[in-house]
């Protein structure tokens, strides 16, 4: 379970996020939406340790995160942008990732299937198309098994299959009973991936809802558009 406690945070003359209180519970994916500038990459940052909020806390299975021994094996994350060094190869970057927190090898070999990555793994990330880049990310979010995954933007760059590919692993993460969070701006995949949404605009939570009940008989854009307008 992850739990955000009054969280904010604040940049000089900017709020980002302000007093965000949610639980994201396991065995659903939760949908995290919001316009340009909300505050998700920051909640999400802050998440995962590398942000601190100007005010509230953030608790992963009742900790934080920095005092995680392993956190690779509690929370998995796909962030945006390069996480990986572009000179390396995508089984170095994976096992390096597995050693500094104490997954077998092993699991490598078995990420890089998942993910379709198999016959690329030896060569340089940094020659990768987006779409590899992004499945890396995902199997370096999935290394450690971990009950807790979040992915931002996840699909960008993502062709259809791979697309349909990433919407059966999160709901079947979420089916194993796991916490899965995803942010995207793409509504008519997230009305296919989510069964709870989380609604963020100028840094504050407008929605904390099943799917079905935020959407009712129309679509999740407009619903979406009408709260955020
Ligand atoms: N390091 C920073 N320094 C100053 N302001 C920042 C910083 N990071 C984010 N912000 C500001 O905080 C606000 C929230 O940004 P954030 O990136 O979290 O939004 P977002 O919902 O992820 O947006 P997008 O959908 O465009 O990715 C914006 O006004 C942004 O300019």
């Amino acid at each position: 379970m992850l739990e955000l406690r009054n969280v904010s945070k604040r940049y000089r003359r900017t709020t980002a996020v302000e007093a965000l209180t949610c639980t994201i519970r396991p065995g659903q994916v939760t949908g995290f939406l919001g316009p340009n500038g909300a505050g998700k990459s920051t909640t999400l940052r802050m998440i995962l340790g590398l942000d601190r909020p100007s005010a509230g806390e953030v608790r992963i299975d009742g900790e934080r995160y920095a005092d995680l021994r392993h956190p690779l094996r509690h929370v998995g994350a796909l962030l945006e942008g390069p996480a990986a060094h572009g000179g390396r190869s995508a089984h170095a970057h994976l096992r390096w990732l597995a050693q500094s927190n104490r997954i077998p090898a092993a699991r490598v070999d078995e990420v890089l299937g998942l993910v379709g990555l198999d016959d690329v793994a030896r060569r340089r990330i940094g020659t990768y198309s987006l779409g590899m880049t992004q499945r890396l990310g995902i199997a370096a979010a999935l290394l450690g098994d971990p009950p807790i995954l979040i992915f931002d933007e996840p699909t960008n760059g993502l062709d259809p299959e791979a697309i349909r590919w990433f919407r059966t692993t999160a709901r079947d993460a979420a089916a194993d009973g796991r916490t899965v969070l995803v942010s995207s701006h793409l509504m008519s995949e997230m009305a296919l991936t989510a069964d709870h949404l989380l609604v963020l605009s100028r840094g504050r939570l407008l929605a904390d809802t099943p799917l079905d009940e935020f959407v009712g008989d129309g679509s999740l854009e407009d619903a979406f558009l009408r709260l955020v307008s």
